[in-house]
């Protein structure tokens, strides 16, 4: 429960010609019209702020919390005659214009709707300027206040992305919001693959910005993702080739404009793929951490993983899509119907280690919604495991026989560090999936009929359970190996050898001849996107190794009369 905190202002002020009781606090700012009910005293009793109630209109009141003002701006002589501070033109009613000498207007966070975030804009008149310039220096303080907002990002535009419009939106859409917030900005536009990841492992001077913003999807959000890492590791001495090494968190937060074809980390982090409600989100400073899989094979390292790690069908999707790039993202759905159609399965080795003594199942019926529980919760828990290591017991508290092992034949094996809701599927691969809880959820697809698996599919786009199936099965682990059949060891060979010799010869001799017709041994790891060069890999979750200018998905607020400060 929030209380109220002192007051610094409280006037008489004139919005659109009608007379307001105007407060500002530490925490909120309210504008209320006179002469409907009186303006609620601050230190009355009962009153409280739900954690997600941002704002509420009742009648003409109106509160937005300090946090949640973007910035204000002085309706100056200059700007009375139509002039914005950022030099744009705007539209001034003439009753206005006679006022603006001693006006100035507040820019806020408002919500539209599906967790849209819109920036909206009051204008308060005064009657004398010494009073006018008193509220526009204390709003500024308040927010000069707020340390965890940035004051200079480093943006990364990709131009080619999803509709190759990412230049386009950050220029008309995200630019003018920055500027209005007074936020500097470095802005590359990348020229080849890698070009951002590489200027931030070895290039950008990090000491002097607050955060790192990527224009683009899923594919650029990993260049930053990768770069931020590498270099946080090269700094710290960490030995990334080593899967048992713990992984230095990154200090600089990364914000996402989405500009890709999926944009599944936008939309699970925020709960839209909108570019302007991502650049309110990184203006006002929010901070969400994030589960980061490393994927090694044979102690090399591979790549980072913070979405999806798909084999077989998503596997296939994607190798077949990159050579249909020039589709954009309709690639997807033309790959994801070819490949159901050619229903390929693969053999293999599943190793994991379940995640134990922790909140949460992949079966919750629960979701990870801003400020999640679960997520800190688990994030403490490993932490102090992660201390406790240091003198006793194995990495993540793990021991040899926690592991569990499931042989197969498998459509796909997905892992999915967080739920991976997109567009194509407002649920996502695992619904109760976690943000930052320090696992991923392994799902196992075993080969099962076309039409079963159709049914599987389609249950990502309605209420009913994808895992409620009987040839699916869904583990929260924390590491998990795979090995595809043809590359085990030696050992398990002999015994599949033994038991399966008459096929195992088949199948070998089909591999060498693909004119037989039979179906491919491998397939291929989707790994956020990229696809990986090895099939054998080794993964483990880093409980929150980066940060983003976003704050979970928000549950819709619920306004109630008694909480609501304008009703008291
Ligand atoms: C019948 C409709 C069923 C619809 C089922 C939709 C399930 C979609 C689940 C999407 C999960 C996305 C996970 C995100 C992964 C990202 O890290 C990565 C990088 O951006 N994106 C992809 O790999 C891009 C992966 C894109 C995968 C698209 C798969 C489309 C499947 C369509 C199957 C149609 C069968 C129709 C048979 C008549
Ligand atoms: N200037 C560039 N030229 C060519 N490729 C680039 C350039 N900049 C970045 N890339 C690469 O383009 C790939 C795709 O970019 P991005 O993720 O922005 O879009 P997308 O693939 O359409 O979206 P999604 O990843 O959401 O499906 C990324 O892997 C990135 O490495
Ligand atoms: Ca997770």
């Amino acid at each position: 429960m929030e209380r109220p905190s002192r007051l610094l202002l409280l006037s008489e002020l004139r919005v659109r010609n009608a007379a307001h009781s105007v407060s500002l606090s530490r925490s909120l700012l309210t504008w209320k019209r006179r002469g409907s009910s009186p303006l609620y005293h601050p230190f009355r009793p009962r009153f409280c702020l739900p954690r997600l109630r941002r704002r509420s209109d009742s009648g003409s009141c109106h509160i937005v919390p300090v946090s949640e003002i973007i910035s204000v701006r002085e309706e100056d002589e200059e700007n009375g005659s139509g002039r914005r501070d950022d030099g744009s033109w705007k539209k001034i009613k003439e009753r206005d214009v006679k006022d603006c000498r001693q006006a100035f207007t507040v820019l806020y966070v408002e919500r539209s709707g599906q967790h849209r975030w819109r920036c909206a804009e009051v204008t308060f008149t005064c009657s004398d300027t010494t009073l006018c310039q008193r509220w526009i220096s204390n709003i500024r303080e308040q927010l000069a206040a707020i340390a965890s907002r940035p004051r200079r990002l480093l943006v990364y535009i990709n131009p080619f992305g999803g509709k190759r419009q990412g230049k386009r939106v950050y220029e008309q859409k995200v630019a003018p919001l920055f500027l209005q917030a007074g936020i500097f900005t470095d802005v590359i536009v990348t020229e080849y693959a890698n070009h951002a990841r590489d200027h931030l492992r070895t290039e950008a001077e990090l000491k002097q910005f607050d955060g790192v913003v990527c224009v683009g999807g899923d594919g650029m959000f990993s260049e930053i993702v990768h770069g931020l890492i590498w270099r946080t590791q090269i700094d710290g001495g960490v030995d990334v080739n080593c899967p048992d090494e713990a992984l230095l968190p990154c200090s600089l937060r990364i914000g996402i404009i989405p500009a890709g074809s999926t944009d599944c980390i936008c939309f699970a982090t925020v709960g839209t793929n909108d570019p302007v409600t991502s650049a309110l989100h990184i203006i006002v400073g929010d901070s969400q951490p994030m589960d980061v899989c490393s994927v090694h094979h044979n102690n090399t390292f591979l790549r980072y993983s913070v979405s999806l790690l798909g084999y077989g069908f998503y596997g296939d999707v994607l190798t077949d899509s990159e050579r249909k790039r020039w589709m954009g993202p309709a690639r997807y759905d033309f790959s994801g119907v070819k490949m159901f159609l050619t229903h390929h399965y693969y053999e293999g080795t599943v190793s994991y280690l379940p995640a134990r003594g922790i909140l949460g199942t992949p079966r919750d019926t629960a979701r990870c919604r801003s400020g999640c529980v679960v997520c800190q919760r688990n994030g403490q828990l490993l932490s102090e495991r992660a201390e406790r290591y240091e003198t006793d017991e194995g990495p993540d508290g793990e021991t040899e026989r926690e592991w569990r092992t499931i042989r197969g034949k498998f459509l796909a094996i997905n892992a999915a560090s967080m739920s991976c809701a997109c567009p194509r599927s407002p649920k996502g691969l695992s619904p109760a999936a976690h943000l930052a809880d320090g696992t991923t959820d392994l799902i196992l697809v075993r080969k099962c009929s076309r039409f079963d698996f159709l049914r599987h599919l389609l249950r990502h786009t309605s209420k009913d359970d994808q895992f409620d199936m009987t040839f699916v099965e869904v583990h929260r682990v924390r590491r998990f190996r795979f090995a595809p059949r043809h590359c085990q060891s030696d050992s398990d060979l002999e015994l599949d050898l033994q038991e399966n010799g008459k096929r195992q010869i088949f199948s070998q001799i089909c591999r060498d001849h693909p004119a037989c017709g039979c179906a491919p041994s491998y397939s291929s790891w989707n790994c956020d996107g990229e696809i990986l060069t090895h099939t054998a890999i080794d993964v483990r979750v880093h409980c929150q190794l980066v940060k983003l200018f976003a704050r979970g998905i928000e549950e819709p607020a619920v306004f109630e009369d008694l909480t609501n400060p304008c009703a008291i």
